[in-house]
């Protein structure tokens, strides 16, 4: 590992995956330089140059520590094991599981069902309620599982991947004029969380590559 290296953080502002990562990157206090990769005008991702930081061509991508990583869960793993302080995971298997699972229902069940790329490929006229039905039915199920695991955050009083994850899928939500506040545990964690430094500075609008009054 070699130490001085500054992070960077191949990101677009608005993908909800790159913001995951500059939440769990604030929060651990690991410094980083945002490079913008811009998917959707400009589709720079799909670039060899980018193939070869990513053959997923899709963002984030971190280098770190003299090596590229991608996908964002294995990114905020990563980040953890590394970097233990400011812990994103309980401890206990049974809690980390718990944490787990909400980040797996935004992460596998509800943004690949959403992203741009793939509404892309319904008639336009259907794009927006696709959306709000998988972030619906996802939210839904994720209400269930924050009435048994939510303190004040998605799991307990500790800020945690899940809570990486679950901010940037509301984001999503309001994007696609989900009714946010149907869902109050959900809506209660998102406003308490985007006042966060480490949130506030992750956020979309915040990134030098956002893009004003964009649809
Ligand atoms: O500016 C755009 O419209 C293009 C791309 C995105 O938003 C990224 C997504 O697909 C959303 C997401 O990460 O879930």
């Amino acid at each position: 590992m070699s130490g001085k290296e500054v992070a960077t953080l191949y990101s677009y502002w608005r993908s909800s995956c790159s913001y995951r990562v500059r939440i769990a990157l604030n929060l651990k206090g690991i410094p980083y330089e945002v490079k913008p990769v811009n998917i959707w005008k400009k589709d720079e991702h799909l670039t060899p140059e980018y193939r070869a930081i990513n053959p997923m061509q899709q963002v984030p991508a971190l280098r770190i520590d003299g090596r590229t990583l991608i996908d964002s869960i294995s990114i905020m793993h990563y980040l953890e094991e590394t970097r233990p302080e400011q812990p994103l995971l309980p401890l206990d298997p049974a809690d980390r599981a718990k944490v787990r699972e909400i980040v797996s229902v935004i992460a596998s069940g509800i943004q690949p069902l959403q992203n741009v790329g793939l509404l892309q490929l319904l008639p336009e006229e259907e794009r927006v309620q696709w959306a709000q039905r998988v972030i619906n039915k996802g939210f839904t199920a994720l209400e269930k599982l924050l009435a048994k695991s939510a303190g004040k955050y998605c799991f307990g009083d500790s800020i945690s991947i899940a809570d990486c994850c679950l901010i940037p899928q509301v984001y999503n939500a309001r994007r696609f004029k989900v009714d946010v506040e149907t869902y109050p545990a959900i809506a209660r964690i998102d406003k308490d969380l985007l006042s966060h430094p480490a949130f506030k500075d992750a956020h979309p609008d915040n990134q030098p590559d956002a893009v004003k009054d964009a649809k």
